[in-house]
């Protein structure tokens, strides 16, 4: 997988297919594989390119903690290596703040976003504080039920079907992971977020344990003309518990806004 120099940062990323760029930015604790389900079910006429975050995956994995500013720049600079403007940019959870941060500061390179089980602020400072002790002090296997619990529906577990994600999780470094908590426990963007005009599809899960719906909507409520989605059923991850219906939904944004 290549790899790119920025230059004191190694990120991991894949740049597959030609055509109009589509960029995927994963969530907290996972990989660029987490948008394999949907990838093949996408249109043709796409350069589809995803990427590993600091200390996620195959890329380099910095000292904790990270600052949402810092991957908001891993993002940019990867897309200016890359020479990319103009894309739909894709985030999802910790990836949906980056993509509004970097919406905010280069339109030049976004000309439309789509967030999905995010918000303009995750969560409270307190909770990511003490669930990067907990793995401080325990790893990834001290957070990996309760993550799991509000990653999928109830139903999707019963089934063994999260298992994979499980181990994909605990396969997250420790670092990496915490250094994603401090980003994400740092991160207020209403204010920022709610100056963008750009056009934006935000999707929801009806069964999101992370970012409920109602938080989702609120963040989409935020930017002028935003389309707001509800994939039911569905969890915090619809890329992985529902690709069909995730890749409908984006594929239907693309066309609306004359990406295909
Ligand atoms: O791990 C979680 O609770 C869900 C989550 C929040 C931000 C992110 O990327 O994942």
């Amino acid at each position: 997988m290549p790899t790119a120099f920025l230059p004191d940062l190694r990120l991991n990323y894949r740049d597959e297919g030609a055509g109009a760029p589509v960029v995927f930015s994963h969530a907290l604790g996972l990989d660029l594989a987490m948008w394999d389900a949907v990838l093949p079910l996408l249109p043709p006429g796409l350069r589809l390119i995803r990427y590993d975050h600091r200390g996620h995956g195959g890329s380099d994995v910095p000292a904790a903690p990270y600052s949402m500013g810092a991957l908001i720049r891993d993002a940019e600079r990867l897309l200016d290596h890359l020479a990319v403007k103009d894309c739909v940019f894709v985030g999802i959870s910790m990836g949906g703040l980056v993509a509004q941060g970097l919406a905010v500061k280069r339109l030049d390179q976004v000309r439309g976003l789509v967030l999905s089980n995010t918000a303009a602020r995750i969560g409270h400072e307190s909770q990511w504080q003490a669930r990067s002790a907990a793995v401080a002090a325990g790893g990834m296997e001290a957070v990996a039920d309760a993550v799991m619990e509000r990653w999928f529906p109830r139903r999707f577990r019963a089934e063994g079907l999260a298992a994979p994600w499980r181990d994909r999780l605990l396969a997250c470094a420790p670092e990496g992971y915490r250094g994603g908590c401090a980003a994400i426990a740092g991160t207020d963007f209403y204010t920022p977020t709610a100056s963008l005009t750009l056009p934006a599809l935000v999707i929801a899960g009806s069964e999101d344990g992370s970012t409920p719906a109602d938080l989702v909507r609120e963040t989409a409520d935020l930017m002028a003309g935003a389309e707001f989605k509800l994939l039911r059923p569905s969890g915090h991850l619809p890329p992985v518990d529902a690709p069909e219906a995730f890749a409908e939904a984006l594929a239907g944004f693309l066309r609306r806004i004359g990406h295909i």
